[in-house]
């Protein structure tokens, strides 16, 4: 018997391990981001990040988590009675199997929006899925990484968003607007990198120049103070 692992046979069978996802947290909150901003949502976050936005607010995501089986989650997300659920990260499609996921909780009839950085492709998501893609500006240090060919896979209830830490940003961002013709594509949100851009300046410099994009600030940082576990 040496080198063989004996089943019993009546052992639950295991999820195959294509079904599985490392996750950091898996919480219900108000959702402080984005089109769906103030609905009561259950957010996913899914562990690990292949970029590293200098200003980013969700580094304990990078590393660790604990691998959960799909129908778990989507257990766990059903327990919170929310009607909306985020998928985020950490990038949540540097995790193939990320795509079951959001399928599944679509085919659950929830209302899902994705968190993603511009980065990975995002042809195969579900069309259902909302789709929240950033375009990274220069001072994030990862502009190098925005896939501009995504532009081509939005929908209209998708969303662009730029995150802004500084002028030279955001004449980037308004400069990427209108090359890319982004006002025909979908909704585009301009949000100030927290603590980095006085967010009435950002309001100001967006008045000044007519842009018809959508100022947002991160409400879950109002309300909580980005307390762990919002
Ligand atoms: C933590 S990321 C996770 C999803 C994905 N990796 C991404 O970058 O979109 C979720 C959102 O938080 C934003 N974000 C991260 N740190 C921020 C900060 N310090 N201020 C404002 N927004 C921030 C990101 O730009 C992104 O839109
Ligand atoms: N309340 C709340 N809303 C959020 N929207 C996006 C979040 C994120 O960290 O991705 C987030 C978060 O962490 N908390
Ligand atoms: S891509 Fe998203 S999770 Fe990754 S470092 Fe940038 S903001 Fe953070
Ligand atoms: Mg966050």
């Amino acid at each position: 018997m040496s080198g063989s692992t004996v089943i019993p046979a009546d052992a639950a069978p295991a999820a195959p391990v294509a079904e599985r996802l490392r996750i950091t947290e898996i919480f219900h909150s108000i959702q402080g981001e984005a089109d769906a901003i103030g609905w009561p949502t259950v957010f996913v976050r899914l562990t690990g990040c292949p970029l590293r936005c200098v200003w980013c607010d969700t580094e304990y995501s990078f590393h660790g988590g604990q691998w959960h089986d799909i129908d778990a989650i989507l257990a766990e997300v059903a327990s919170h009675g929310a009607r909306h659920v985020c998928v985020t990260g950490g990038e949540p499609l540097a995790q193939k199997r990320c795509l079951i996921l959001l399928r599944k909780l679509c085919d659950a009839g929830y209302e899902v929006s994705l968190e993603t950085s511009g980065a990975l492709d995002v042809a195969a998501v579900d069309p259902r899925v909302r789709k929240v893609m950033d375009l990274k500006p220069p001072d994030s240090g990862e502009s190098a990484r925005n896939l501009w060919s995504n532009l081509d896979h939005l929908l209209p209830h998708d969303q662009v968003k730029f995150v802004i830490a500084s002028r030279a940003d955001f004449e980037w961002s308004r400069d990427a607007f209108a090359e890319h013709r982004l006002v025909s594509r979908c909704m585009v949100l301009f949000s100030p990198v927290h603590g980095k851009v006085e967010p009435r300046e950002l309001a100001e410099w967006i008045l000044a120049e007519r842009l018809p994009v959508r100022f947002q600030m991160q409400l879950h940082k109002l309300l909580w103070n980005d307390a762990a576990g919002h």
